[in-house]
């Protein structure tokens, strides 16, 4: 029995490309560094700000990481004040989420993103549909370590078997095997089938209308 949904938030329920390359290529800019298109952010994007800042300064002409500290701060601060920037949900996930809260499903976010952005970007576009959101903060380690979606199971009181965990990225697919929830490939964001397949989803969604039948399958397995 599926007792409740946790999604990724970059990627999977919003697309979110733009707004990450609009503060980091403002930075880049400022340190004299080349600005990189949005279109690398889908690689750049999935393991946190950290690392995205270093993947992005590499390819700006940075490769010593010698800006790293300063951009690093920079960006944390511009990037929970202005999160927002050319932010959409993905077509149909707003109609999905709510049928499958609608259902009963507690529902929640569980992202790499840092932990005020991702509260921004949510009640933005979804408002107060989410049981719980969690960005990324001191004390969970980050994805692919399983903690996160296993506290919020523990928050509401189900255990991860009845738990569908909802990703577009390799970190979210070893995430959800780690938690030993359904997990389940989002095939609409920044990555591509074979890494999702390869990472350890137990099947993948091509559309996110697809998502409430994977659910209603599962249901009577
Ligand atoms: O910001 C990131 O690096 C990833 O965020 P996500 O976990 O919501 O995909």
């Amino acid at each position: 029995m599926i007792k409740a949904c946790i999604f990724d938030l970059d990627g999977t329920i919003a697309d979110t490309l733009e707004s990450m390359a609009y503060v980091a290529n403002e930075i880049m800019e400022k340190f004299s560094l080349k600005p990189q298109p949005a279109d690398n952010f889908r690689y750049y994007s999935g393991e946190g700000a950290d690392m995205l800042i270093r993947r992005c300064l590499i390819d700006a002409g940075d490769p010593e990481l010698v800006h790293y500290e300063e951009v690093r701060e920079l960006y944390r601060r511009k990037f929970d004040e202005d999160p927002l920037y050319k932010v959409v949900p993905y077509k149909d996930m707003p109609e999905t989420l709510q049928k499958l809260k609608h259902a009963g499903l507690k529902m929640a976010v569980c992202s790499n993103k840092p932990h005020v952005a991702a509260q921004k970007v949510v009640k933005a576009i979804y408002g107060d549909l989410f049981d719980e959101v969690m960005g990324q903060q001191e004390g969970i380690c980050r994805k692919p370590a399983p903690d996160g979606p296993l506290k919020i199971a523990e928050d509401f009181g189900v255990k991860p078997e009845e738990c569908m965990y909802i990703g577009d990225t390799k970190t979210d697919m070893q995430t959800g095997s780690a938690a030993g929830m359904y997990t389940v490939g989002a095939l609409w964001g920044f990555r591509d089938r074979e890494e999702l397949e390869n990472n350890g989803a137990d099947i993948v969604a091509a559309v996110p209308g697809d998502l409430f039948t994977i659910y209603e399958e599962k249901q009577h397995d």
